[in-house]
């Protein structure tokens, strides 16, 4: 079997993680593992995790550490066979710490976005809460407003993208995301990008990505797809 790859990507709420990895998962066939969105479904299905998740997510707080780690490697084990991107997890260095010891990262991607950048766009985001699918009311909007391209369902704002919420989140992450992107430089694997436009950012992720993934892995998603 070819060689997975695996690979995580950091950054703050807003820095384009979703955008650039649905980029990626398209573009290099990997599988592409939101936590956020695990952590919404559980939350609409009433899962433990997700009941006790919700009174974190709607203050602008963090979930606790343990209630992360045994929500994210139970669903990390059941895609063992995958190469995977994932997006939002880990966010503490106790995280990284439990996500360390469950498997070998590759390549870590950190998004490094002007704070007055992230303030605008999160003010502007828009979801469909079924599918999970992100729009920007700027930089991706609906063809209609207000509703999903596909279901034509309704879109919301997410309760933690309003102003209340917002401006604790974005504070709490710098402090929580410093020893994380440091353990990974230690590490050599990280990599960061600098800029206000996922457009600029998006070619060298690329670059850097067809450079890292393994030959054979790229082969064999080649041979899938076409
Ligand atoms: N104006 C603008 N908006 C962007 C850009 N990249 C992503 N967005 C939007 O910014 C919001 C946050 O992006 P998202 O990928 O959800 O970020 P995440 O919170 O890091 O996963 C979404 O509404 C995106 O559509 C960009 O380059 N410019
Ligand atoms: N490792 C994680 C991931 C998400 N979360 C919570 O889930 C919310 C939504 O996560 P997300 O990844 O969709 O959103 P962003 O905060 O990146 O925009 C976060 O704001 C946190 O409250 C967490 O506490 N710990």
């Amino acid at each position: 079997m070819a060689k997975l790859f695996r690979a995580v990507i950091l950054g703050p709420p807003g820095s384009g993680k979703g955008t650039i990895s649905e980029r990626v998962a398209s573009s290099f066939g990997l599988q592409h593992l939101s936590s956020g969105d695990f952590l919404r479904e559980n939350i609409a299905a009433k899962t433990e995790a997700g009941v006790l998740a919700k009174t974190y997510i709607e203050k602008g707080a963090l979930v606790p550490d343990h209630v992360m780690t045994r929500l994210m490697l139970p669903r990390l084990v059941e895609m063992t066979r995958h190469s995977w991107l994932l997006d939002g997890f880990p966010r503490t260095l106790a995280q990284a710490e439990a996500l360390n010891s469950a498997c070998e990262l590759d390549v870590v991607i950190s998004l490094n976005i002007p704070l007055e950048t992230l303030k605008d766009r999160l003010r502007h985001r828009w979801i469909h809460p079924a599918s999970g699918r992100v729009y920007n009311m700027r930089f991706n909007p609906p063809r209609v407003q207000g509703v999903d391209d596909i279901s034509g369902e309704p879109l919301i704002q997410h309760e933690d993208d309003k102003p209340e919420a917002l401006v604790a989140r974005l504070r709490h992450y710098k402090d929580v995301a410093k020893p994380v992107i440091d353990l990974y430089r230690a590490k050599g694997i990280l990599h960061m990008f600098s800029d206000t436009e996922t457009d600029r950012i998006w070619p060298y992720v690329s670059s850097l990505l067809s450079a890292k993934i393994p030959t054979d892995l790229a082969d064999a998603q080649r041979a899938t797809t076409h």
